[in-house]
């Protein structure tokens, strides 16, 4: 039996690279961005006015400050956004222009209509606070052309949206997602819209398995599997050579039906573990083919949930290129736990004077998935301690 930092560790050293697809740019919203997004133009690309009003040449208005001149401006002509720039072509004059528009050329500062009176073809400015150069949001001031905009291996969300289209950016190279399958074994389950007998239980590891894969925008597909050795062996060896990944659920134990790793084994699948001193999920098979990842969760459905988020999801983020940081939280509560493995223990996180704060959601044990819904994430808490305190800081991992 490994650590969970082996297991880890053999995980993140299997990982692959899947290439890379373009794809329209609405639809790249989760995805992982494969290639530099630069400016296009300058940001923005053209001294841009920032409030309704008029356009004058300051030096103008404040000679005549200086020299107590009337401060009525002649409105010579109007510039709205969206139409070329036009010229101020005298100095005493003024132009009307609106938010967006291009800066008049021989213009340099911008006048609030809430500044002004018009009153007959003229605007008379009230002289309180004007500045040179004010409302005028200067071209590059935001960015330069060339300048990078959204970094290589970026997970792309609304704002990275909006910069792709601005830079015209309508299709985005991202990181090819792996073509997946879940398959979930056993003959006790039955589908979710079927009444089980006594004996029987609905499947639901698969679904969690694909809501869990939705939540990284990877589509999947799903399949089921009876406790059946031949058939088991048979299925498994085309899904082997279709799929990048295969995500499997039950089976991994010690059961007499519990044949995936003999089957694994028959079908040249390299095994690189086979259980990890946790819990729950302390059965978990991970191996390869040339091809394949296979990994093999314990069915228990915690088992199933908690070793997808804390071993597939790193392998699939370093297989697309992106880093993540480790969260962490405090402990609200004394926690004990005797045997010898990391706990992953469910918690509900908030907040307590600005620290994230991880109070204990006790279920029965790994079977028990209804808990999953009052928690929010696991804290991992280490092998080598029996009793963990309030207020000591462990690693989360999230799921909402
Ligand atoms: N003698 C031992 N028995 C068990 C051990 C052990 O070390 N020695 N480990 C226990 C642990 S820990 C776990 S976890 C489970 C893992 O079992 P398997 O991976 O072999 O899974 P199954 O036997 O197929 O099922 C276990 C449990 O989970 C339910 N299940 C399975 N698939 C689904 C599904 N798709 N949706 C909902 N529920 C599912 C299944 O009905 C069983 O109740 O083994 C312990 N035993
Ligand atoms: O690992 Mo099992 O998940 O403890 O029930
Ligand atoms: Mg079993």
């Amino acid at each position: 039996m490994i650590s969970v930092k082996e297991a880890k560790n053999i995980i993140l050293k299997a990982t692959q690279n899947f290439g890379v697809e373009e794809i329209p740019f609405l639809k790249s919203v989760g995805r992982i961005l494969n290639e530099d997004i630069l400016a296009d133009r300058d940001f923005p690309p053209f001294n841009r006015v920032s409030m309704d009003g008029i356009a004058i040449d300051f030096e103008e208005f404040s000679s005549r400050l200086r020299s107590n001149r009337q401060l009525n401006f002649k409105i010579e002509g109007i510039q709205g956004a969206g139409s070329e720039q036009i010229t101020l072509k005298n100095s005493e004059n003024c132009i009307e222009v609106m938010t967006g528009a291009v800066l008049p050329k021989n213009a340099n500062t911008v006048i609030r209509y809430e500044d002004l009176e018009i009153e007959n073809g003229f605007a008379k400015i009230i002289p309180e606070g004007i500045c040179d150069a004010q409302n005028v949001h200067p071209k590059g001031k935001d960015g330069k052309v060339g300048d990078l905009l959204i970094k290589q291996n970026t997970k792309i969300a609304a704002a990275e949206i909006g910069v792709l289209a601005t830079v015209g950016k309508s299709k985005v190279k991202v990181a090819k997602q792996p073509k997946i399958l879940i398959i979930s074994t056993g003959d006790e389950l039955v589908g979710v819209d079927e009444i089980p007998l006594e004996h029987q239980i609905r499947r639901s590891n698969v679904f969690t398995l694909v809501s869990l894969l939705e939540r990284l925008h990877i589509p999947s597909e799903a399949a089921h599997i009876t406790d059946d050795k031949p058939i088991l062996k048979q299925k498994i060896a085309t899904y082997l050579q279709e799929y990048d990944v295969l995500l499997f659920s039950g089976a991994v134990s010690k059961g007499k039906f519990d044949f995936l790793p003999q089957v694994f084994d028959k079908l040249g699948v390299e095994k690189l573990f086979h259980k990890i001193a946790q819990r729950p999920g302390k059965p978990f098979f991970y191996g390869k083919t040339d091809k394949c990842n296979v990994f093999g969760f314990p069915g228990n459905p915690i088992s199933t949930f908690v070793n997808c988020l804390a071993y597939f999801y790193p392998w699939y983020y370093k297989s697309v290129g992106v880093e993540v940081e480790e969260e962490t939280a405090i402990l609200a509560e004394d926690f004990a736990f005797k045997p010898n493995l990391t706990y992953f223990l469910q918690v509900k996180l908030s907040y307590k004077f600005g620290h994230l704060v991880a109070t204990p959601i006790t279920g029965n044990g790994s079977g028990d998935l209804a808990s999953l819904v009052n928690a929010d994430a696991f804290i991992q808490l280490p092998n080598d301690k029996n009793e963990f305190k309030s207020g000591e800081v462990f690693p989360i991992i999230r799921y909402r």
